[in-house]
């Protein structure tokens, strides 16, 4: 793919790595490793909407690759998810992500998908996509066996699913972008992307 300039993923996330390169664009990838934890529970406590919050750390990212790379584009992305008001970090065990999707069983769920690009240090262009899922009833034994089936595979995802494997069986309706859900708002990336002309239109 001819690209007139280069773009910098700043995630250590594969899917958004490979949306990106299964659309044919050649780029490179630079984890920003950022503290998230203390960010995140700083804005937080301050009381900011979770849309904001996923923005802002997604901005966090790409600006802390774009001053390593300032000539390229830097994408930073950040997912959060809410259960209301509520936000619910990635779960690190499967116990913890048993408990969270037990908690998410039978009710609706928010996703905020930020993405935000960055070059010479300064911001060009963000994007926060929103998505609802509505999880069904799910029994303990069918948890039990789900985990021990997908906790490797899906470890490293906000809500402990991938809805491009088994995770979309625990869901009975989705309002919003099948991307945004991955981790990429995938559609409003590219089209900005072709409208600066990066890429051919
Ligand atoms: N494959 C897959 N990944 C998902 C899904 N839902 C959420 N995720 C992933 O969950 C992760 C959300 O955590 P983030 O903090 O935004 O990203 P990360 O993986 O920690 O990577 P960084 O961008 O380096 O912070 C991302 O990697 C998303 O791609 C899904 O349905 N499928």
């Amino acid at each position: 793919m001819h690209m007139t300039e280069q773009i910098i993923l700043a995630s250590g996330s594969e899917i958004r790595r490979d949306l990106l390169r299964r659309a044919g664009l050649d780029i490179q990838v630079m984890p920003a490793r950022i503290d998230e934890d203390a960010l995140r529970g700083g804005l937080v406590s301050e009381g900011v909407q979770p849309r904001d919050v996923a923005d802002a750390l997604a901005e966090a990212k790409a600006r802390k690759i774009s001053g390593k790379e300032p000539g390229a584009l830097v994408i930073g992305c950040d997912q959060i998810l809410n259960l209301g008001p509520e936000i619910l970090s990635k779960p690190e065990t499967p116990e913890i992500a048993r408990d969270q999707l037990q908690r998410l069983s039978g009710q609706t769920h928010m996703l905020q998908s930020a993405a935000v690009i960055y070059q010479g240090g300064e911001p060009l262009w963000r994007h926060v996509g929103v998505v609802r899922l509505r999880m069904r009833e799910i029994s303990e034994a069918y948890l039990d066996d789900y985990l021990a089936r997908n906790w490797e595979s899906v470890r490293h995802s906000v809500g402990a699913y991938k809805l491009e494997e088994e995770g979309v069986r625990l869901f009975t309706r989705i309002d919003g972008d099948y991307f945004t859900v991955l981790g990429l708002p995938m559609l409003e990336l590219l089209s900005y992307l072709t409208m600066r002309g990066t890429l051919p239109s």
